[in-house]
């Protein structure tokens, strides 16, 4: 009986018989059921690429071959197959395994950024590379049918196809599902390429000769492919490699196969899966689906745009209540944003409902398709700020520091509940401009009352004689507040402020400032300068004779951990707060 403890790399798959291969699927399992439903992770697509990536490990020698997972959400086989086991108690746990191959584990891993549809392309680099320097080296990419609905993938399918020297074998790992069911004329593709041979499913020797959108794109065309039989997969992955030009293997599988929790979760099949002893709490993202649905019934002109993650981004409610009006785009930002533009030039006020870190793809859209027209489109940034355990190309830290060079834009970031109602509820009424509203993927705090308001800041903490004023950027004023509690023990009086919008700059904070000797801002994006975050340069730049510092993230890749770790590191939580305010009062 074969099992995962006597794998320690790809090389001893060599060899194994059927029975032996079928053994090893099995208490892979088992364990990725085990280790990923304690730590949390992403089980359902794991469990879809089991007998696919012990096929491709048993035909390409990685790492000499190149083995490309797009995503990477779906490379814990491939980990478990190279040699890290032993790290999977980790998983996405500071310091442990990361829940994306990592350059740094291991040389079987080329790829860390967990953006969709970029596998192909970097495929497309390699493969040129390889064929410059002469090297015998194959490329395998590995892409999700989600993945092939983003606009890069057929980029890089339109150079792929056009070169029939350059032999890039593409496996698609076709699920019919992103989160959600794959959405498109792809998929309506897909499925009737699926249909086609269902009989043929087990074998498949060689190119179908009929046409497709591959075939028509200069590629040869092997499956439909049981993505669940090893030796099947192997079978196209041989025949495959020995064409000798660019060519795609279809395999159809099933998420969250041989878990039926999983594979009876009509949600997404545990897409994602939190750690078992994840606390409760209501999320910002609930609160959201409650707010943009109560909207939806008085704003008849409000629609919605998801790219493949309508349920992960809160608009689960407003579907349910305006399936008309909720637009599911495929993992296609760039196209959401400059559709969302043309549904405000059509009189609409779109809503795009999207994580903080995938709006970067879109940068461009936002200013030349949005902000260059002055439309009203509100983009609701989820996961912004530091995300935690998807690591460092899921942290939502670039878009306040980005996005406030685009002329016009707004950015708000509540501290709370009931501010993230009042801005979403303002923002939508804004006609002429693009506006943000960003917050954390987190539990919410209770409602923050302020003192009182000064031009559009709420004043959430105030003494006649503090000399410090701490900006509080969205639900760091929790720990604003808290800090302010512990600075009054060291007899140390502080104002703490919240600006709401941070962008652009409120000037209700020059005047604050102008009355405090050590100006704050508190803000967890990442440093654009000298002087910090993007708040803090705005307020240095006034000239204010105030000292003006800056709490934010250093401009770096940040590993995977938990958000209150990360936060802690970079002293951002109440301790880091009161002891880098203590510090700059005793220099002088
Ligand atoms: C640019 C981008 N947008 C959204 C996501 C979030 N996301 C992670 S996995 C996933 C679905 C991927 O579907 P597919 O490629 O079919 O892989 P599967 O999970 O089905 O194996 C999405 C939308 C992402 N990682 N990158
Ligand atoms: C791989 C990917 O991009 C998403 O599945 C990501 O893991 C989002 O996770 P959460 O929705 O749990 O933040
Ligand atoms: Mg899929």
């Amino acid at each position: 009986m074969t099992s995962l403890a006597d794998i320690a790399g790809p090389g001893d798959l060599a060899g194994l018989s059927t029975a032996d291969l079928r053994d090893l699927a099995e208490d892979v399992r088992a364990f990725l059921i085990e280790r990923v439903s304690r730590n949390g992770g992403h089980l359902g697509p794991n469990l879809g690429a089991v007998e696919l990536t012990i096929a491709l490990h048993r035909v390409f020698r990685s790492p000499h071959d190149v083995l490309l997972f797009d995503t990477g959400h779906q490379s814990y086989v491939h980990k478990l197959l190279t040699g890290r086991q032993g790290e999977f108690a980790a998983l996405r746990q500071a310091g442990g395994t990361s829940g994306y191959p990592s350059r740094t584990e291991s040389p079987h891993d080329v790829v860390e950024n967990s953006h969709a549809s970029t596998a192909l392309s970097y495929a497309d680099g390699l493969a040129k590379a390889f064929a410059l320097t002469g090297s015998d080296r194959r490329v395998v990419a590995v892409v999700g049918d989600g993945a092939l609905t983003g606009g890069m993938s057929w980029e890089a399918l339109n150079n792929l196809g056009a070169a029939p020297d350059r032999p890039v074998v593409v496996v698609l790992n076709d699920n019919t599902r992103s989160y959600a069911p794959t959405v498109g004329a792809l998929a309506a593709h897909l499925r009737a390429l699926r249909q086609c041979d269902e009989g043929r499913l087990p074998h498949v020797a060689g190119p179908r000769t009929s046409a497709n959108l591959f075939t028509e794109l200069g590629f040869a065309y092997l499956g439909p492919v049981d993505g669940h039989d090893v030796a099947a997969v192997e079978d196209a992955l041989r025949a495959a490699a020995g064409l000798g030009r660019p060519v795609v293997v279809h395999c159809v599988t099933a998420k969250g196969k041989g878990h039926r929790p999983a594979e009876d979760d009509d949600a997404d099949h545990m897409h994602a899966v939190g750690p078992a002893n994840s606390s409760g709490g209501t999320s910002w993202t609930s609160v959201f689906a409650d707010t943009i649905t109560d909207l939806g019934a008085e704003r008849p002109d409000v629609v919605c745009l998801t790219a493949a993650m309508a349920l992960p981004a809160g608009l689960g409610r407003f579907a349910a209540r305006f399936p008309e009006r909720v637009f599911d785009v495929g993992i296609a930002e760039q196209h959401a944003v400059t559709s969302a533009a043309g549904l405000a030039m059509g009189g609409l006020h779109p809503v795009v409902a999207i994580y903080s870190t995938f709006l970067s793809r879109a940068f461009d859209q936002v200013l030349m398709d949005v902000a260059l027209h002055r439309l009203g489109v509100t983009f609701v940034l989820d996961r912004a700020g530091v995300t935690g355990p998807d690591g460092a190309s899921h942290h939502g830290m670039w878009d306040a520091s980005i996005l406030p060079v685009v002329p016009g834009l707004r950015v708000a970031a509540p501290r709370d509940p009931a501010r993230l109602r009042a801005l979403l509820r303002a923002a939508v009424s804004i006609s002429d401009a693009p506006t943000v509203i960003r917050y954390p993927k987190a539990s919410v705090g209770p409602d923050i009352p302020a003192v009182r308001r000064v031009g559009g800041c709420d004043i959430l903490r105030e003494h006649p004689d503090a000399e410090v004023l701490l900006v509080a950027v969205g639900p760091l004023a929790g720990a604003c507040l808290a800090a302010a509690d512990e600075l009054a023990t060291h007899d140390v009086p502080v104002t703490v402020v919240d600006p709401q919008w941070t962008a652009p700059l409120n000037p209700c904070l020059l005047k604050l400032s102008a009355a405090h000797r050590l100006v704050l801002a508190v803000e967890d994006t990442t440093v654009t300068g000298a002087l910090g975050g993007r708040l803090a340069q705005a307020l240095a730049a006034t000239g204010e004779p105030t000292c003006v510092a800056t709490f934010a993230l250093p401009s770096a890749f940040l590993p995977h951990a938990s958000r209150a770790e990360i936060l802690r590191a970079h002293g951002l939580d109440p301790s880091g707060i009161t002891t880098t305010v203590l510090k700059r009062l005793s220099r002088r």
